[in-house]
């Protein structure tokens, strides 16, 4: 039987890097926005159960897309900060009736290029670990530790180094209970991984696409045609 799992997507952010009229969430891709085709290939699998939109408390772009009316999607408010944002999201779930042993996956609204096989193999690895884990892809490029005076300091040994993508796969109430805490740690979060981290666990690395980009910048937009 298919691990079946809850979705939080984190859209609350304002896009600052994209430096574009709107949040770069609703920017164009393919006749729609971004976050439609994010959204997709969640709503496409019969193993969801329920799935959370975090969004700006200013959003009056969500209500204006056809996915805004599913009812399979909930909406939660978005946060300062990414972490907050998804903190909201997974006390959603909680509200929905998720069981705190529910898998949860948390995937950025900005990467609109996850492949399906991806997702299923997420899923279909970790159905049984004891922790969960994320989609990650090893560092490709050599890498250069910058000096404060923005010249090299060291060559690290790259074959260590992978790159966090998104989704990321925990069980809500584990996942829930280490982000609050680092939070309120004042522990700087940038991924759910970081925060199981923080709390003692080592979560798995599965290899991804290296396409299932996060569109940060004005040229990342090229890449996906
Ligand atoms: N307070 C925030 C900040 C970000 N995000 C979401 O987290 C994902 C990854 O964040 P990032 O790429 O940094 O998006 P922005 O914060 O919008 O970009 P920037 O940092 O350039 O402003 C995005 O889907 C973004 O919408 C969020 O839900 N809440
Ligand atoms: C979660 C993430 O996409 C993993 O690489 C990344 O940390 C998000 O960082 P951002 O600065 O919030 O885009």
């Amino acid at each position: 039987m298919s691990q079946h799992y809850w979705v939080v997507i984190p859209a609350a952010g304002v896009g600052t890097r994209m430096q574009a009229d709107r949040p770069k969430q609703y920017l164009p891709l393919r006749g729609r926005t971004l976050i439609e085709h994010t959204l997709d290939c969640f709503l496409g699998q019969p193993e969801l159960l329920g799935l959370v939109v975090c969004l700006s408390a200013d959003d009056d772009w969500w209500p204006q897309l056809a996915c805004a009316l599913d009812t399979r999607i909930s909406r939660a408010a978005g946060g300062r900060e990414r972490a907050d944002s998804v903190l909201s999201g997974l006390k959603r779930l909680s509200e929905l009736g998720a069981d705190e042993q529910d898998w949860v996956l948390v995937h950025d609204a900005a990467r609109p290029n996850l492949a399906e096989t991806d997702l299923h193999k997420l899923v279909r690895e970790l159905a049984d670990d004891p922790v969960g884990g994320l989609l990650a892809v090893p560092v490709r490029d050599t890498l250069k530790l910058a000096g404060p005076d923005g010249r090299v300091q060291s060559t690290p040994d790259r074959a260590l180094y992978w790159q966090a993508y998104t989704p990321q796969m925990f069980r809500l109430g584990a996942l829930r209970k280490a982000l609050a805490a680092a939070l309120a740690a004042g522990v700087a979060i940038t991924d759910e991984s970081s925060a199981m981290e923080w709390a003692g666990h080592s979560p798995r690395l599965i290899e991804g696409r290296a396409d299932n980009i996060k569109i940060t910048r004005p040229e990342d937009l090229h890449w996906l045609g």
